[in-house]
């Protein structure tokens, strides 16, 4: 288990303390299933959300019939806008009385696999974290260059301290004081990024955790590269969004001080 250098970690009562896997699923009819059983099998797990996000298959049908609850957007709106999705769903069947439940956000295409993702949830359980992020074993067919990874991974670095090993990882599960601190949550495939850039900073602890996972890896053919284009793009905008707003509260801190020595 890699421990990010921040300090804090929240106080979750590990009795009672149940949890909800969010799913954002775009087209994932074919996997979405074995994903959703598998996510079911999860200890603490009590809900299984499905956030279908546009799809034009039957993804809504099939996860409904693998036990899921689900939601749709009518128009696709991108993975971070059916994580927000998911999150106010799951607290609006939250319980009064009981603590919020957990958040276990997994991709649908995780298949059987999807049960491994359950060592995530004990270091949040336990406190000893507020973000536990999956990682995956090198993945059959992926044909990627690092270059996306190295830019999330070195932009965390310098703003942070911290070196994720997988900073796209997006198998993640967080206490929901954690989730509230990261929202609004960046656009699209920045949000894995923006999300630790943002917790860390606020002084939320996070780990990697190893995770047997298998998901749909983007090859080198000419739509894994686009999909890789579009990653780059929210992955900068993330990133740059957050120098910005570190550089004005900067400029409204010097501002104030002077004002108030002057
Ligand atoms: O508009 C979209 C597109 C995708 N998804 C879902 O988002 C998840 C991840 O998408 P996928 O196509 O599997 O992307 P990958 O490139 O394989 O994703 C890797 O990189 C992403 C960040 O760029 C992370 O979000 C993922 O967790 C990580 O597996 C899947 O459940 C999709 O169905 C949506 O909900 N809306
Ligand atoms: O295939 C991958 O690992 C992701 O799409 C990221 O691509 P990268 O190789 O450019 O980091």
């Amino acid at each position: 288990m890699r421990v990010a250098t921040s300090r804090r970690g929240s106080s979750t009562a590990p009795t009672r303390q149940r949890v909800a896997v969010v799913i954002p699923a775009k087209d994932e009819s074919r996997r979405i299933a074995a994903t959703v059983r598998a996510a079911r099998a999860i200890p603490h797990v009590d809900l299984v959300l499905v956030v279908d996000d546009g799809s034009e298959d039957a993804t809504q049908h099939v996860a409904r019939d693998a036990g899921a609850v689900v939601v749709r957007h009518s128009h696709n709106r991108g993975k971070a806008s059916a994580m927000e999705t998911g999150a106010a769903v799951v607290a609006m069947r939250d319980v009064d009385g009981r603590p919020p439940r957990m958040l276990l956000f997994l991709d649908g295409d995780l298949g059987e696999s999807a049960v491994n993702a359950a060592p995530l949830v004990q270091p949040v359980l336990e406190g000893a974290a507020d973000l536990s992020i999956a990682l995956l074993p090198p993945q059959p067919g992926a044909g990627g260059r690092g270059i996306v990874v190295g830019l999330a991974r070195r932009s965390i670095q310098s703003m942070t301290g911290w070196t994720p090993t997988q900073p796209l990882s997006g198998m993640r599960c967080l206490t929901r004081e954690a989730f509230e601190a990261a929202t609004p949550l960046a656009h699209g495939w920045g949000v894995e990024t923006g999300m630790t850039i943002d917790l860390l900073s606020k002084g939320f602890v996070a780990v990697e955790v190893p995770c047997d996972l298998r998901h749909r890896a983007s090859g080198t053919d000419l739509r894994g590269q686009m999909h890789r284009a579009a990653q780059y793009r929210d992955v900068l905008l993330a990133v740059n969004a957050r120098k910005m707003a570190g550089v004005a509260r900067g400029v409204g801190r010097a501002f104030r001080l002077r004002r108030r020595g002057g």
